[in-house]
């Protein structure tokens, strides 16, 4: 049977919608704007269309955005001058340094440069130790946005075997994070993993988040398994320049019980709940009850 398409688009904007609403209350209520920063060091293209996109969405829920674009080959003392100034403005709630950062910058020294409560990325040691505890964190967008759909999809995820394929700092581990939190069992897979088909053939739930495009065939997926596809590869097909995930969507789709697309699934969600981190990290900066549902 094929699989239920799971709209990462749609979803995304009823969290917009969500948020919206709460930057309006926050401005009529309090008088406050939420504001984001997005800092860019250089000119990659696929870098580029991100912080356009999150600066045009930004805008479009009626928060302030602002953008820093830096020269490729800017310091290391020159970044960190401006994230602390930046750490330091009032009228700036989120920052987000965009990745990967040119060779010569330190991403884990900048990265933990961020104030924690500004750290709408959920990057900063801090808020990987507060995750992995249980406590309360900035959760990192792109997990977050998977775990909305699955609680979404699924109602309870508890007792469901899940395997996450990848381990990064940015999705693979923070996702298992999320996943071992709403009590699955988890397992969490790498280019070192022994026999990858049998123990994604085990899972009830797949997220793949590896950067290979369509690495996982069909016939890998046990048959109604929900399959959350991280990927964002662009390849060349029939002479044209496409986009396609990490897993193979035409043989998944046939044996999942529900999937998401790429473009459309997992991407969407992931500017979305960068913008729900923005108004959650707002709200604590001024002691306001934090808006329920925008995260984990
Ligand atoms: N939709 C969205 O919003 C986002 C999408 N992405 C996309 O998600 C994908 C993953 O991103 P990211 O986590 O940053 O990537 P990384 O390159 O940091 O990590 C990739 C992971 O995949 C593992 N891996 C590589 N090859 C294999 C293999 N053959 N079998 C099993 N595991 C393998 C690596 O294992 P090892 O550790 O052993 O090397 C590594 O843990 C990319 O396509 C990226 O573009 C990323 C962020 C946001
Ligand atoms: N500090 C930091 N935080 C990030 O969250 C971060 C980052 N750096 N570096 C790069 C990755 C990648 N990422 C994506 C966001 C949205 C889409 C997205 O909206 N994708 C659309 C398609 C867009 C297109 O057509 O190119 C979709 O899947 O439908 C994809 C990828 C965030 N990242």
């Amino acid at each position: 049977m094929a699989a239920q398409i799971i709209d990462g688009k749609a979803f995304a904007a009823t969290v917009r919608e969500k948020v919206a609403g709460h930057v309006a209350r926050l401005k009529e209520e309090h008088n406050i704007t939420p504001g984001l920063a997005v800092v860019l060091v250089g000119e990659d293209p696929a870098s580029q269309v991100y912080v356009r996109s999150k600066g045009k969405q930004t805008v479009e829920v009626g928060m302030n955005s602002v953008e820093h674009k830096l020269d490729v080959d800017t310091s290391e003392a020159d970044l960190l001058a401006l994230v602390d100034q930046l750490n330091n403005d009032p009228a700036i709630h989120g920052i987000l340094v965009q990745l990967p950062l040119p060779k010569h910058l330190d991403e884990d020294l900048v990265i933990n440069s961020i104030s924690p409560a500004k750290d709408v990325d959920g990057f900063h040691i801090s808020n990987v130790g507060l995750l992995s505890t249980g406590q309360k964190s900035m959760v990192p967008c792109t997990p977050l946005g998977c775990l909305m759909m699955l609680r979404d999809h699924h109602g309870s995820l508890s007792g469901m075997n899940a395997v996450v394929v990848g381990r990064s700092n940015i999705v693979g581990k923070p996702m298992a994070q999320l996943l071992l939190g709403d009590s699955c069992t988890v397992t969490i897979a790498h280019s070192r993993t022994k026999d990858l088909p049998d123990v994604v053939r085990r899972a009830d739930i797949v997220v793949a988040a590896v950067g290979r495009p369509e690495m996982v065939p069909g016939d890998w997926i046990k048959e109604g398994a929900t399959v959350i596809d991280v990927g964002i590869n662009r390849i060349e097909r029939d002479g044209k320049n496409v986009l396609v995930g990490d897993v193979d969507f035409a043989s998944a789709s046939e044996r999942a019980g529900a999937i998401t697309p790429v473009p459309g699934g997992v991407g969407p969600m992931t500017i979305a709940c960068l913008l729900a981190n923005t108004v959650t990290a707002c709200c604590r900066a001024n002691g306001l009850a934090e808006p329920e549902g925008l995260t984990a």
